[in-house]
């Protein structure tokens, strides 16, 4: 029946006009039938596609099925890759997080502590020398306190990016806390390390932490520390430590060696 003949048919049963009419109720008798036929023949229709659908299957080769089933697996296997694959990044960037300063990008603290602790495992099984130093910015507290946190920020973060820039891809550079510093320079001698850190004493008192050259250019103390076969990394921090601290009473702007 035609959509518009159901409709037709509807409103004359509806209307209260036909009420009482002698052919009304055939009519709607009539109509009842043809739904209910009209719904027995669409659950045919679809027990019929279904029948279909698993004649087809069957007369499939083994060939066809395990074509696609070998399809389904691929894109299962898909969605799993990417699926690990993002595990994967979300688990590196975690732990980068977790051993990089926040403010500058170096390496932290807790980081450091277990590089410098290999470094002296292999001094102890007779691996080369290796030197540590200490830096601390001179009167930094002036610059918070003259221009505000955000210009002391911004200051570390110049530092920082000085000390990276300059030190070998074998070095690593840490923020040790606040306005200090810590290079770790495996296989390399007192000798070698002094000139390295001379060299970025040097770099950084030309540094003016703004553009327009409001603040006063920065300065930093450092102490070196060879480290020695047997050392604790206490020990070895604190030598780097009184070396620096020395500096600082010698008058700022220097590098000393622990002794
Ligand atoms: N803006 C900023 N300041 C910091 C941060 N961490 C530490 N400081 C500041 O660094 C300053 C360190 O001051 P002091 O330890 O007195 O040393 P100093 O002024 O550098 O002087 P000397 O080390 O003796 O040359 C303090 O004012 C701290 O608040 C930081 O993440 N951001």
């Amino acid at each position: 029946m035609s959509d518009l003949l159901d409709t037709r048919i509807a409103e004359l049963l509806a209307d209260p006009q036909w009420h009482g009419h002698p052919l009304r109720d055939a009519l709607a008798e009539l109509y009842q039938r043809y739904g209910e036929h009209a719904h027995a023949l669409e659950r045919l229709t679809r027990i019929a596609d279904r029948y279909q659908n698993a004649e087809r299957e069957r007369g499939m080769g083994y060939a066809d099925r395990y074509e696609r089933q070998l399809r389904q697996l691929t894109r299962l296997l898909r969605i799993s890759d990417r699926y690990q694959k993002s595990l994967q990044e979300l688990n590196d960037e975690l732990r980068e997080q977790s051993e990089r300063d926040e403010l500058t990008g170096l390496y932290n603290r807790r980081y450091m502590y277990g590089r410098i602790e290999a470094e002296l495992q292999r001094l102890a099984r007779g691996g080369e020398p290796f030197c540590i130093a200490l830096g601390d910015v001179d009167h930094f507290k002036r610059i918070n306190d003259g221009w505000g946190h955000g210009a002391g920020d911004e200051a570390l973060r110049l530092v920082a990016c000085t000390l990276e820039g300059r030190i070998r891809a074998s070095d690593l550079c840490a923020r040790w806390g606040g306005e200090e510093f810590l290079l770790l320079m495996p296989q390399t001698t007192l000798t070698g390390a002094l000139t390295l850190v001379e060299s970025l004493r040097e770099a950084l008192k030309v540094l003016t932490p703004e553009p327009d050259g409001t603040l006063p250019p920065m300065t930093m103390s450092f102490g070196v520390a060879q480290a020695h076969a047997g050392q604790t990394l206490t020990q070895l921090l604190a030598g780097a430590d009184r070396a620096m601290y020395g500096a600082k009473r010698a008058g700022r702007d220097r590098v000393a060696v622990d002794a």
